[in-house]
């Protein structure tokens, strides 16, 4: 039987991705809690699910399988002990505190469907949906203001970030921000209980109890040897730490890992958002994350002398170091928008570096980006563009958008 998982390149054909399509959660956003939610501004919901069936049709159109994250969790809530298992930990990770409010929260989300109920979560319950609580306690009163007893959860159409699969194994991740942190809880059920994943014994390399985060939007798999992580606004170097030691001590196949330093600020937030492989030998890149003298910081770590300990090389220029890691003399960086001093910021802010490549060479990209597109086209890429109005405004491309379960290994 074929791998549940299985990625072992950023570009080998993609065989099968994780979606999740926006719904009503976006409709739960206000001005006030935008950046809360890290949001810039409010989608328009019949026009974000229509870019996002685009989206999901064109993967189906180039035989992916497209499977729903809302669909496995339903499927994997198949009996009431895990489903109220999972009210309990959606409820307790949503800091409702053991209370009356508790229960009548988890009773409310109970009444429901499963498949309901799943999207009831994500969309998130107002106040005035449950009136009957009774507000005994003074936090109660005073927070009455806050429209929400669960916030919505308007990013998770970014299923890049909340796990990653590397080689056979999988990254559940601890999340940065509040806002997400929910969003890998759903990994955790599908891979604990659904029948495709569940008696794969799939390897752990981190899990989202760790004290540190790490995100998916900041691991690269550049060959089946090399991953790329971005030490970024998002994932911690103790994370990275973690994540390399588990993979030297657990498996044979992964040799190094590049910690990639990039500017901690909200237009980079992860390493995809500014760099993203293409082809064998081609990668698009945002110029401003590196200084006037085209370095950067990047840290090659490699087993050290016990399983405890790393072997860390500091390199500064990005061009080389992939070079030697991919055993390639030549390698072609496309910088977002050209470089050009406008049309670059302006591209990568609607993520055009955020490329999913779902074969080597072949790429999804959002059709405002009509600079950069233009250049991955010169330069021999195959790019197939998306609407991207109403999608772009959560801040996250056609990477941020999928997460790959299973490529196809390159020869
Ligand atoms: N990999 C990514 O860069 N994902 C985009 C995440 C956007 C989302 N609004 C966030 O701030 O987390």
């Amino acid at each position: 039987m074929k791998n549940a998982v299985n990625v072992t390149s950023e570009i080998g054909k993609l065989q099968t991705v994780l979606l999740h399509r926006p719904g009503e959660e976006v409709e739960n956003l206000t001005p006030e809690y935008l950046q809360r939610l890290l949001f810039d501004d409010i989608p328009y919901l019949p026009i974000i699910q229509k870019e996002h069936d685009v989206f999901a049709e064109t993967l189906r159109e180039n035989e992916i399988e497209v499977l729903y994250l809302t669909d496995l969790l339903s499927e994997a809530l198949h009996s009431e002990e895990i489903k109220e298992q999972f009210v309990h930990d959606i409820l307790t990770e949503s800091k409702i505190s053991v209370d009356d409010s508790f229960y009548v929260i988890s009773e409310y989300l109970l009444s429901f469907d499963t498949p309901e109920m799943i999207k009831k979560i994500i969309a998130g319950v107002r106040k005035d949906e449950i009136e009957h609580i009774k507000k005994k306690h003074l936090y109660e009163i005073l927070t009455s203001h806050y429209p929400f007893y669960l916030d919505p959860m308007p990013n998770l159409y970014f299923t890049r970030d909340p796990a990653a699969v590397v080689g056979n194994g999988l990254a559940i991740n601890k999340m940065r921000e509040p806002a997400r942190q929910r969003e890998s809880l759903f990994i955790d059920y599908i891979v604990n209980y659904h029948p495709r994943f569940k008696n794969q014994e799939i390897p752990i390399w981190f899990n989202r109890d760790f004290d540190y985060p790490l995100e998916g939007g900041d691991v690269l798999v550049l060959s089946k040897d090399t991953i790329a992580i971005g030490i970024s606004a998002r994932t911690a170097a103790k994370s990275i730490e973690r994540f390399a030691l588990n993979l030297f001590n657990n498996q044979n196949s992964v040799k190094r890992v590049l910690a990639v330093e990039i500017p901690k600020s909200r237009a980079y937030m992860h390493l995809d958002t500014v760099f993203t492989m293409i082809d064998v030998d081609k990668f698009t890149i945002h110029s401003a994350i590196q200084d006037s003298n085209g370095e950067m910081d990047i840290y090659v770590l490699g087993q050290g002398s016990d399983p405890e300990t790393l072997n860390i090389a500091h390199k500064t220029n990005l061009l080389e170091t992939l070079k030697e890691v991919l055993e390639l003399k030549e390698i072609l960086l496309i910088p977002c928008g050209g470089g050009d001093i406008i049309a670059g910021p302006r591209e990568q802010w609607n993520d055009g570096s955020n490329t999913l490549a779902i074969a080597p060479g072949k790429v999804i990209t959002y059709d405002r980006n009509y600079v950069t597109n233009q250049l991955l086209r010169e330069n021999g890429i195959e790019v197939i563009e998306v609407p991207s109005s109403e999608l772009s405004r959560g801040r996250g491309g056609p990477r941020c958008m999928s997460m790959p379960l299973v490529r196809k290994d390159l020869e």
